[in-house]
């Protein structure tokens, strides 16, 4: 390729000789037409990243491009109510006012693109060089094969929503374009739609070179020729009614054949694969986006109990965000090390989490456990609260992952560059989710307790709570078991043989461990408050447990089950009939209030297990900091 200052030396006409190439007329129409092209570098292109500028010998000086404001191009052009900038002959200018000005650009593109409508083709020799349809790569040209690579995003429903507003867009300006007799054959959806994605990959917005006026998108020929890098060192030095300098700020950095890049500024894969059809592989400020809002009926309740002032908002988070429309902007899953640094939290398991969402669940854990939110005080959460808060939040997070599996195995080949890019940005996704769903998971699982003495709040399934009565009431545990084993045919010869069919037994189309849960308990009440013998540690850990638990959930004066169910599974029912049908009427209720799902490993298989928080008693109702302590 010949040099460009060559070409910016030589005088610019358009349409002369048919050899010239379309990127030396581009340049000599630039040039002649007070544009600037360093003469340090070339404009090469190639297929996968198309026309791109490349250092030819080294940089003499910061500067690469400079356009002045008279050779943009947008909607302003069409104005001929303002001097800003040159005027074109188009049908379009009676659109003013009356189109969209981001869509009139589109048109006015459209136009200069077929070299029709009878405009003026002032900006002939930018536009041949724009890329062809076939060329497009953003998600808004994507056949199915494509979109399958898009499976479980976020992008994949984005991707519906624009192509619907760009069909609004474009229905609406035919009827405009019609009810003013302008011939709209020319402008297709197809042409629309590129106009559309040359707009959104390469225009910048107005507001620095024309301030005073509403910001539209506005195209700087050859300027815009520059790839982008995440790393690049520039400068977009607008001077203000005048022109657009591109400088690169590392310019004695680059050598002779490195490309010149410019930086769009620090983007997500998401909108660079959106508005410009390629991903930065390792993009390192990727995050993940997350809408997720309360049902109305809880946000409405929650608001009349001010739960949405600065106050009541826990974990000592940053309380911006409830000054923010939710709607406006998404809220953004953070991995660790990301430069953005993460969200404010005295939680350190929190810190991924945007500081709205685990509001919303902390609320949503408040009227779980039936808390009154006057109850708490904001700086000192107790850690059951803390805990519920954190499983809902584990179980959105897991709930979501399902939908974005982690990345199989992949051969590096792909049949385009739009799967290419779909694939880095969709597996950058399931990464930062999957990555977060561990932290979260790794809090659980070293809460989770398993053997010896409880000295700490832990997690423990219904084995435990077996173990236990075994060993504390030896012959009430072994009715229940013997009642269990008849009743759901469960197999005691080992715990670990219990737990792994506990987990995978249903009755009622329930869990067959919340049954086994009200039955134990319903046996720790009656024995524990019935029990002279000196307490062992483990004996004083539950029965501090259970008397902990009556204080939340007081023992109800009548009951709702008939004792007599019960038989196979309690002894001693007939003496003590009204205490065990009232006993077992407050287990029920509490493991409806309190139990919760945790996955677990049991015989090499991920089951779940239906798992209760066993506080040790009520001096543990702190304010959650011992969740993060020696984890
Ligand atoms: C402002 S234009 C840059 C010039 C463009 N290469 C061309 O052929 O006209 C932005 C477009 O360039 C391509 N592009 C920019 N940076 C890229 C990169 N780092 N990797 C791949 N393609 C890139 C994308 O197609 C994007 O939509």
């Amino acid at each position: 390729m010949p040099s460009l200052n060559q070409h910016s030396q030589e005088s610019a006409q358009i349409g002369d000789s048919v050899d010239v190439s379309p990127v030396a007329r581009l340049i000599r129409w630039f040039t002649a037409n007070g544009g600037e092209l360093s003469a340090d570098v070339e404009i090469g292109f190639d297929a996968s990243s198309g026309y791109h500028c490349r250092a030819t010998r080294n940089l003499s000086s910061p500067v690469v491009a400079k356009c002045p404001l008279s050779l943009t191009l947008s909607h302003l052009n069409l104005d001929h109510t303002q001097s800003l900038v040159p005027h074109v002959e188009s049908p379009l200018a009676k659109c003013i006012g009356r189109i969209p000005n981001n869509v009139l650009t589109y048109l006015l593109l459209v136009e200069q693109r077929l070299r029709t409508g009878g405009s003026v083709l002032k900006w002939q020799p930018y536009v041949a060089c724009l890329p062809e349809p076939s060329a497009m790569t953003t998600p808004l040209w994507f056949g199915p094969e494509d979109m399958q690579c898009l499976a479980g995003t976020n992008l994949a429903r984005e991707t519906a929503v624009k192509l619907d507003r760009l069909t609004e867009e474009w229905n609406q300006a035919n009827e405009v374009m019609e009810s003013l007799d302008i011939n709209t054959n020319v402008f297709s959806f197809d042409w629309f739609r590129w106009a559309a994605t040359i707009i959104s990959s390469r225009a910048f917005i107005s507001t620095h070179i024309i301030p005073d006026k509403d910001t539209f998108p506005i195209l700087f020929p050859v300027v815009d020729i520059l790839n982008h890098s995440p790393t690049a060192k520039v400068e977009w030095d607008f001077h203000p009614f005048q022109d657009f300098t591109l400088k690169i700020l590392n310019h004695g950095d680059v050598r002779p054949g490195d490309e010149v890049y410019n930086n769009y500024a620090p983007k997500q894969n998401d909108e660079l694969l959106l508005g410009y059809g390629f991903c930065v592989a390792d993009n390192p400020v990727e995050q993940f986006a997350i809408k997720m809002r309360l049902p109305p009926q809880i946000e409405e309740a929650a608001r009349s109990m001010k739960m949405f002032e600065p106050v009541n908002v826990p974990f000592g988070m940053d309380t911006s965000f409830l000054a923010v429309d939710p709607n406006e902007e998404p809220e953004y899953l953070r991995p660790k090390g990301h430069p953005f640094g993460r969200y404010e939290n005295r939680l350190p398991f929190f810190r991924a989490i945007p500081p709205r969402i685990v509001h919303m669940f902390f609320i949503q854990a408040l009227m779980n456990l039936q808390i009154p939110p006057g109850n708490i005080q904001a700086d000192s959460v107790p850690s059951r609260v803390v805990l519920e808060t954190l499983l809902l939040t584990y179980e959105a997070i897991d709930n979501r992952s399902q939908t974005l599996p982690l990345a199989p195995k992949r051969q590096a080949s792909f049949s385009n560059d739009k799967q290419k890019y779909a694939t880095i940005y969709r597996d950058g996704q399931a990464k930062i989710l999957h990555s977060i769903r561990a932290e979260l998971k790794a809090v659980l699982d070293a809460l989770r307790f398993h053997d010896g003495v409880p000295t700490r709040p832990v997690i423990i399934s219904s084995t435990e709570a077996l173990t236990r009565l075994s060993s504390d009431f030896p012959s009430r545990a072994e009715h229940l078991q013997s009642g269990l084993a008849s009743q759901y045919g469960l197999d005691f010869s080992t715990w670990a043989r219990y737990s792994a069919e506990i987990a995978t037994l249903e009755t009622g189309q329930q869990p067959a461990e919340l049954s086994v849960w009200k039955l134990v308990l319903c046996l720790f009440l009656i024995s524990y408050e019935h029990t002279e013998a000196a307490a062992s540690p483990g004996r004083q850990a539950y029965s501090d447990w259970i008397e902990y638990l009556v204080e939340q959930t007081p023992l109800p004066t009548t009951a709702t089950v008939d004792a007599e169910a019960l038989e196979g599974f309690i002894r001693g029912w007939e003496q003590n009939r009204d205490q065990v049908e009232r006993a077992y009427t407050w287990a029920d209720e509490v493991v409806d209030k309190y139990a919760f799902p945790v996955v677990e490993e049991v015989e090499g298989e991920e089951v779940q297990r239906i798992c209760m928080y066993l506080q040790l008693g009520p001096g543990d109702a702190g304010n959650g900091d011992w969740m993060f302590k020696g984890l």
